[in-house]
């Protein structure tokens, strides 16, 4: 295997799949402008990611639109078929791919979890609610806190800030005033925790009274 790490069907498959799912995400109104990145695992030894380019418009990219990074986030010699650079936050990708063993990264701008993070910068607590088993909870786990980071433009930071609230239980990270990461086995196992995650964190603003919501009746609560 070459210093890619990857085959040139492995780079055409993993293409396909991240400008399929980045189009798929813009639809959705979760990568708007250039906002947003992925990534899937193309070797765990040597770590080798292959993540969307950056600075493109999420819904055009093209299965050359990719570039494979090392741990640090950084190209590998003759890492894009394109010429591109990799995302601006490949290094937060690497590292979250490390630290966790996942498959896939997903990076969205959505916005229910950066206004959840307005809310509760100290983390955001999640209990007792049905869609909680889509993210790989259990619905009646007493407690689950998705992690809150203060952004910054350098993923080294970003990276330590992440592994020192990691819990192995809880597939995401919200970074403040920026988007919410998500991780799974797969692109797919990353989108349905992204999904449900997002269902949940609309629930909490619209129905915590510390968030301004209107509880229904408060048995819940
Ligand atoms: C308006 S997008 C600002 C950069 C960003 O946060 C992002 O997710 C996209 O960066 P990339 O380098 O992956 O295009
Ligand atoms: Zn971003």
């Amino acid at each position: 295997m070459s210093e890619l790490a990857a085959t040139a069907t492995q780079l055409d498959q993993a293409g396909r799949a991240l400008a399929q799912e980045a189009a798929r995400y813009t639809r959705m109104g979760w990568m708007r402008g250039t906002s947003g990145n992925l990534s899937v695992t193309l070797n765990r030894d040597p770590l080798r990611l292959a993540v969307t380019a950056s600075g493109l418009d999420k819904d055009e990219l093209t299965s050359r639109d990719i570039v494979v990074v090392d741990e640090t986030g950084a190209a590998v010699p003759g890492g894009s078929l394109s010429g591109r650079k990799p995302s601006a936050e490949a290094g937060l990708h690497a590292r979250i791919a490390s630290v966790t063993g996942a498959g896939a990264v997903v990076h969205v701008h959505v916005l229910a979890p950066v206004v959840a993070a307005e809310r509760w910068p100290a983390g955001v607590e999640l209990r007792d609610l049905e869609m909680l088993k889509g993210f790989g909870r259990a619905a009646h786990d007493d407690l689950v806190t998705i992690p809150v980071v203060p952004n910054s433009q350098d993923m080294v930071v970003l990276g330590d800030a992440f592994e020192a609230g990691f819990d192995p239980a809880t597939p995401a990270l919200i970074v403040a005033r920026h988007g919410l990461y998500v991780w799974g086995e797969d692109l797919h196992s990353a989108r349905n925790r992204a999904e449900c995650l997002e269902w949940l964190l609309r629930f909490s603003l619209e129905t915590r009274a510390d968030a301004g919501g209107q509880p229904a009746s408060g048995r819940w609560t």
